[in-house]
């Protein structure tokens, strides 16, 4: 089939895709008037609107990406001499089977993993190349004769063309392209839990929006239901890959840091380093444990309840007695409370009919609400209040050595208490790891909602706290862990997965590396890796499928003039181009690079970015800003897609 005969075809699935959205539209207005009630009506509306915006919003043209062709053999199976087209989104005419079928619909998966050696059925796999600009064209395709052994791997024209191509805006999707070890992972089942190491640039974070976008695919129903939550390091990546999702027809998933997910409101304060190691560690959870228990108590007296003519009673070792059996089936806090007020209407329930009476359902209630029983609860396993007990902690030496003796030395409890208390819990402000804090507390009272699926960008960089408030919310769910030990900059960075998993909650998920890299061309990456010795952590290095790419490592007497004359050099090019320097530098460099191109980046920020061209100015000072300093650098300096100019003044490098 030549390509004219394909671009006929392409006018055909134009077509049908302009009588889908036609019938979407049609059936809003409709919908609107036909569903039984209003309730029925609002949702079915909502849903048709937003098929209607996906629709209508996806790029005009690129329609389909590829091409099977299944031999008449045996191994083709029920496929035996089909042919498919792949794209985004299923396409279908008024009748008929689709004309387009879904990336993530079982058929597609041969279109990434078939291979010579293994070619299940498939004949002939091709490849469409498009125009980059829209509208887009279709420019060509390339074809691998599976059957005559032709392969093309990281070879294909076509892949070369996508990964080299200019960043402009906001991350885009890989459909065209994953690659089998990508795919496997992006196709691994619902419940299955995954860890990816991957070097720079592997398609970590590719892998795992894909993963996200295959499972609603695959399990619609269930994840509308529970939902599905990405969590990225911080705003700046999350606005760099908010577009993937909803290009690949997603627009459900929640895409959050964590700390956004953990509240709503920003940190008042910074830790002092001493604290902070100290409120991320896991032996946090076991003080908070220790708190909450510490606040239940055996009641002195036993309760008597005026009931019409009666007294109910229920003695002080009987409930002792429940406090005890309650506690040992170490149920959430705030779920002990309840099974303790339950327990004891259940004994002025059977005082009750003792008298030959017998309670109804109100009466239960209104007893379990009734003043003697509360004032027992209260006193005896009180409610809790996260902010009210993590203040109490921080402000009141011996309550806290009460909870954290024996598990924090002196020196680390001393480290979180207050030198000057807030006036009231409600004028407290805590910092970004009390946030944490009160959510384990909070957790440990009441289990919160959970995720279907959670996928974690960056999460070598969690603490063992943070991690925690993550296993909480994926209890009932998988989790997808991307990360890269190399890449850890945070105190608290992990030295192994396995531990890290343990913490997240899946302790058995399996450890898979990607080690191919797709951002970062091959000389850049092997001028990054010569860091890799000087960390602390070892990862399987990755290599670069990009054999283009310039590197550029200057002594320069001025770094910020020299930064402004490599921005100005950089302009004449195509692509997004990056300033990236230590924190403490980035005023000095602000007025010398104005251009709305040029984005100018502290180095802490750069976590996840890409850009076409990269300019790092005095790496010795970014190395020298924290102490994972070598991390943070290794970070900077593989944000390259294409170029990257490395700016110092000092004499080795
Ligand atoms: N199979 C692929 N085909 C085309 N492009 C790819 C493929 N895999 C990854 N890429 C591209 O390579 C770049 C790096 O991918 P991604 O950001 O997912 O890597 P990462 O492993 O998360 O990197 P880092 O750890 O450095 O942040 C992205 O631009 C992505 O689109």
């Amino acid at each position: 089939m030549d390509l004219a005969a394909e671009r006929e075809f392409l006018d055909r699935v134009k077509r049908a895709r302009a009588w889908m959205l036609d019938h979407a539209r049609m059936r809003v207005v409709t919908g609107d008037q036909v569903a039984g009630d209003r309730y029925t009506a609002e949702t079915l509306g909502r849903m048709l609107k937003s098929y209607v915006k996906e629709l209508a919003d996806e790029p005009d043209g690129a329609v389909f990406f590829g091409r099977l062709w299944f031999g008449d053999t045996e191994d083709a199976g029920d496929h035996r001499g089909q042919r498919y087209y792949i794209g985004r989104r299923r396409i279908t005419e008024e009748q008929g089977p689709p004309l387009v079928i879904d990336w993530r619909a079982p058929v597609s998966a041969l279109f990434y993993q078939a291979s010579a050696s293994d070619r299940r059925g498939v004949a002939v796999r091709r490849r469409y190349g498009w125009t980059n600009r829209t509208p887009v064209h279709l420019t060509g395709f390339e074809d691998e004769r599976l059957d005559r052994g032709e392969e093309l791997g990281t070879a294909s024209r076509l892949l070369t063309e996508e990964i080299e191509r200019p960043r402009v805006g906001p991350m885009r999707d890989i459909v065209a392209t994953i690659q089998p070890e990508q795919d496997d992972l992006v196709r691994a089942d619902l419940d299955q839990s995954l860890c990816v190491q991957g070097g720079p640039g592997t398609g970590k974070t590719a892998v795992g929006l894909h993963r996200a976008a295959y499972l609603l695919y695959a399990h619609r129903r269930q994840l509308k239901r529970t939902g599905v939550l990405v969590i990225g390091p911080n705003p700046a990546f999350l606005a760099y890959i908010s577009a993937v999702l909803p290009a690949l027809g997603e627009v459900d998933v929640q895409q959050r840091t964590l700390e956004g997910l953990l509240s709503e409101k920003a940190p008042a304060r910074v830790d002092d380093d001493a604290a902070a190691l100290v409120k991320h560690d896991a032996r946090m959870a076991e003080v908070v444990r220790r708190a909450l228990a510490g606040l239940i108590s055996a009641p002195t007296d036993g309760i008597v309840l005026p009931d019409g003519s009666y007294r109910l009673r229920v003695t002080a070792a009987t409930l002792v007695r429940e406090i005890t059996m309650v506690r040992r089936e170490e149920l959430p806090y705030g779920v002990g409370r309840e099974r303790f007020r339950t327990r004891i209407v259940a004994h002025l329930q059977r005082e009750l009919e003792y008298h030959g009476e017998s309670p109804i359902r109100k009466w239960l209630d209104k007893t379990g609400r009734s003043r003697p029983v509360v004032a027992v609860l209260d006193a005896c396993w009180p409610k809790v209040r996260p902010e009210q007990l993590l203040h109490d902690l921080y402000a009141d030496e011996k309550f806290l050595a009460r909870a954290a003796d024996g598990i924090l030395t002196e020196k680390e409890q001393a480290a979180l208490l207050w030198t000057r208390p807030p006036r009231s819990v409600k004028s407290a402000k805590w910092t970004a790891a009390d946030l944490v804090l009160l959510d384990e507390i909070a957790g440990a009272v009441e289990h919160p909602d959970g995720f279907g699926h959670i996928v974690v960008d960056e999460a070598q960089d969690l603490s063992p706290m943070q991690c925690r408030a993550l296993a909480r919310r994926s209890r009932h769910g998988a989790l997808t862990v991307l990360g890269d030990l190399a890449q850890g900059t945070s105190p608290w960075a992990a030295a192994d997965w396995r531990a890290q998993l343990g913490h997240l909650g899946k302790p058995d998920a399996p450890i898979t590396a990607l080690t191919l890299g797709f951002r970062v061309p091959a000389v850049v990456l092997s001028y990054a890796n010569r860091l890799l010795p000087l960390m602390r952590t070892t990862v399987p290095i990755a290599r670069s499928v990009r054999g283009d790419g310039e590197l550029d490592v200057r002594r320069v007497a001025d770094p910020v003039a020299a930064a402004v004359d490599r921005v100005r050099a950089a302009l004449t090019r195509e692509g997004s181009i990056a300033v990236i320097a230590a924190d403490a530098r980035i005023a000095e460099l602000g007025a010398a690079v104005l251009d709305e191109r040029v984005t100018l980046l502290p180095a802490t920020m750069a976590k996840g970015l890409e850009f076409d061209h990269v300019v790092v100015v005095e790496p010795a000072e970014i190395v020298a800003a924290e102490p994972r300093g070598a991390h943070r650098l290794y970070v900077v300096l593989t944000r390259a897609v294409t170029r990257l100019d490395v700016l110092h003044s000092g004499a080795e490098h």
